[in-house]
């Protein structure tokens, strides 16, 4: 497992647009690799940030849209077009203007579905074990990148600090009673994060300081769940100033000026 790497932007505004450029490279440089990409989209403020920085960006189009795989790391359970859901967030910020592969973009599903929130974890789990390969060595895929936002607590998908969704070694699981609303949700779990070839942690706030310390220290995942998200080959902590405050600086590189 890779240590993380901490970059700092001036503010939120600045790291929203600079993890949206960073996403159309990685994109760009997975798809020459290998023809494809995949990447997997957080909900909540920065992540959202993000990709309509992607829409806004020319450089979008030197990304080849309908070779691109889209998983999300947590979803609400709520029906299908809700506001709240993370994916009508996504298609509204981003996927509704490219030229995505509709059967390449795979939302959780809610319970309109006709699905037991147990259900739609379950189904989640799989169409990952569909889409795995030999090579990515588990029952879900090795993500080119995995996008993740994180609360003033240290959650990370849906995945707060003390529940038994952390010990969970099944790839999605269904979480009742978060804390964070609304509280039934859908979230992969950290075996399948950490299965990732990249993990891109992004934060913006000071309510998160706190937070973003702990999960550059030694603290466990039971405690600071983001502690425990880190990527095979890469793990990013992208952060605006704010909430890089409580770090040593020793830690942090600071990019935008
Ligand atoms: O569904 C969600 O709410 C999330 O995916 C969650 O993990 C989010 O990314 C963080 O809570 C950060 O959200 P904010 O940027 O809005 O604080």
């Amino acid at each position: 497992m890779s240590v993380p790497t901490v970059i700092v932007h001036r503010d939120a505004d600045m790291l929203a647009k600079a993890v949206a450029a960073r996403v159309i490279t990685r994109t760009v440089d997975a798809q020459s690799a290998k023809g494809s990409a995949s990447l997997v989209l957080t909900g909540g403020t920065v992540g959202t940030a993000t990709l309509a920085e992607i829409a806004a960006s020319p450089a979008r189009d030197a990304v080849d849209w309908r070779n691109l795989d889209l998983w999300w790391g947590d979803e609400r359970f709520l029906p299908d077009g809700d506001p709240e859901r993370n994916e009508t967030g996504a298609r509204r910020a981003l996927l509704d203007h490219v030229d995505v592969d509709p059967a390449r973009v795979h939302p959780m599903r809610g319970p309109d579905s006709g699905m037991t929130v147990e259900e739609s974890a379950e189904a989640y789990a799989e169409e990952l074990r569909r889409a795995a390969r030999p090579e990515d060595h588990g029952p879900a895929p090795s993500f080119d990148v995995m996008m993740l936002g994180m609360g003033p607590d240290g959650h990370v998908a849906s995945l707060f600090p003390g529940m038994p969704a952390l010990y969970d070694e099944r790839p999605v699981v269904a979480v009742h009673g978060s804390p964070k609303p609304p509280p039934i949700r859908v979230s992969l779990t950290l075996p399948v994060i950490r299965n990732s070839r990249e993990v891109w942690v992004v934060v913006a706030g000071e309510d998160k300081a706190g937070a973003v310390r702990l999960a550059l220290s030694e603290s466990g995942p039971m405690q600071v769940p983001a502690a425990g998200a880190r990527g095979r080959q890469r793990t990013l902590f992208l952060l605006d100033r704010a909430a890089a405050s409580k770090i040593p600086s020793s830690l942090s590189r600071i990019s935008s000026p």
